[in-house]
């Protein structure tokens, strides 16, 4: 079967074949988001202080605790992914003691849920906010901004780079 150009766009990016589409975010869409969430986390507040999930929480927690004005941050490391191929979640580091009341957890996104599943097991009463959800793991979400579907991988501006882009007719040549 000849391959749609989308597919072979992806096939460039997203390499795990169960991502058939991928969103490439912006450092400024990823900043306007992130402002997004933080009007929304603002009417639910005060928090007590952000525990954000690392790695990829961190950019989103850095900008959520400038503009809800929190100062008192916390992680919590755990890791799920090696690239885009999935494992068992490594709880590296937790987070602070208690159930979580009060305190805000800050992911960039949640996908299968996993990830959160175990956050959410240590602080049982926090809330927990992501920038990006996909719908398997948007139950385990109180708060997130923009949905994307479950075969999309979201690439974050720190994991890009600005680079030559193929015009399209070139690309639909070479096929
Ligand atoms: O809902 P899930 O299927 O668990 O996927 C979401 C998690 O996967 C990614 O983290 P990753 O394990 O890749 O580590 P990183 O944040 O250090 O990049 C992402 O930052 C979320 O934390
Ligand atoms: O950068 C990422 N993009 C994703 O879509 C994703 N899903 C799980 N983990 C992820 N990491
Ligand atoms: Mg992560």
């Amino acid at each position: 079967m000849k391959p749609n150009s989308q597919v072979v766009e992806l096939q460039d990016m997203a390499e795990n074949p169960s991502f058939r589409k991928d969103f490439p975010v912006s450092w400024e869409e990823l900043h306007r988001n992130a402002r997004a969430l933080a009007w929304r986390l603002a009417e639910l507040g005060p928090w007590k202080g952000i525990v954000a999930i690392t790695r990829g929480g961190l950019v989103p927690a850095a900008i959520l605790a400038r503009e809800l004005d929190v100062r008192l941050i916390d992680t919590v490391c755990v890791s799920t992914y090696d690239h885009q191929d999935k494992r068992e979640s490594k709880l590296l580091k937790a987070p602070i003691e208690g159930d979580g009341e009060g305190w805000l957890i800050v992911d960039d996104l949640v996908d299968t849920g996993r990830t959160a599943r175990v956050v959410r097991d240590l602080l049982p009463k926090a809330h927990f906010a992501t920038v990006y959800a996909k719908p398997a793991g948007r139950p385990l979400v109180d708060t997130f901004i923009t949905e994307v579907s479950q075969d999309t991988w979201i690439f974050f501006p720190w994991d890009i780079e600005y680079r030559y882009a193929e015009p399209i007719a070139e690309i639909r040549q070479k096929r």
